[in-house]
């Protein structure tokens, strides 16, 4: 018998069918694919085109995208500092649920803290956490703007907005960065592409 948090008197039941069992079904490795990014960086897009590209190789992903989370799971979350490492720390856990299965779980949220981040990585076997993180500047996020959140946070409007008055810590310790060459952003398609070739090198794509 063990004792959880507020849990007690509650012991691990194991299944016959374990991790193993589902990759080999699956042909693949099961693993989190962590984007970490301001809000605009493009976390939302790669995640999609990510999940499309191996979608059609036939390989079986999953998104846990921060805003999607926050209508169900994590609705009674803020934006406080708080509020945001559960926000984090829920996201991770199932995260982690997820790569059990077996599933290639593509997570894009702000998660502007460093410990968060780094404790999610604890929760996974060494190697399966692979964090990407989109480097593109504030003033480009800023220009891009896609909700204009951006205008109503520098208006006063949001307060404790990312970027702008509050803070976010760039990983240092990332599998990937993804970052402007000059001018130029990569495409979707093609930052997605340097994540499989991560995939593909370090042995996720297959059983
Ligand atoms: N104060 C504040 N700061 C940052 N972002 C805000 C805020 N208020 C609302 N939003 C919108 O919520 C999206 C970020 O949610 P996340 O769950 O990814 O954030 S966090 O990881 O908990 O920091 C974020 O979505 P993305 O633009 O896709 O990053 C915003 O649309
Ligand atoms: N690689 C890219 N190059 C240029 N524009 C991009 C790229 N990725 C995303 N965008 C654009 O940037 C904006 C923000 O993208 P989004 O995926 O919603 O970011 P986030 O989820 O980080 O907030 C959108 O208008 C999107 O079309």
């Amino acid at each position: 018998m063990s004792n959880v948090g507020k849990s007690t008197n509650i012991l691990w039941h194991e299944s016959s069918i374990q991790k193993l069992d589902r990759q080999q079904l699956l042909q693949q490795k099961g693993c989190v694919i962590w984007v970490t990014g301001l809000s605009g960086s493009g976390k939302s897009t790669l995640a999609c085109a990510l999940s499309r590209s191996l979608h059609s190789r036939g390989k079986l992903t999953y998104i846990l995208d921060g805003d999607n989370v926050r209508h169900g799971l994590n609705k009674d979350l803020s934006f406080g500092a708080e509020d945001r490492s559960e926000n984090i720390r829920r996201i991770g856990e199932v995260a982690k649920l997820f790569a059990d299965a077996g599933i290639i779980c593509i997570t894009s949220l702000i998660s502007p803290y460093q410990k968060d981040r780094d404790a999610c990585r604890e929760l996974l076997p060494k190697g399966d956490f692979i964090e990407v993180f989109l480097n593109v500047p504030l003033h480009v996020c800023e220009a891009r703007d896609p909700k204009g959140l951006y205008k109503l946070a520098r208006a006063g409007k949001i307060k404790g907005f990312t970027g702008v008055d509050d803070p976010y810590e760039p990983p240092c310790n990332s599998e990937i960065v993804l970052q402007q060459k000059g001018s130029d952003c990569a495409s979707p398609v093609d930052m997605a592409e340097t994540v499989i070739s991560y995939l593909e090198e370090n042995g996720y794509l297959g059983a």
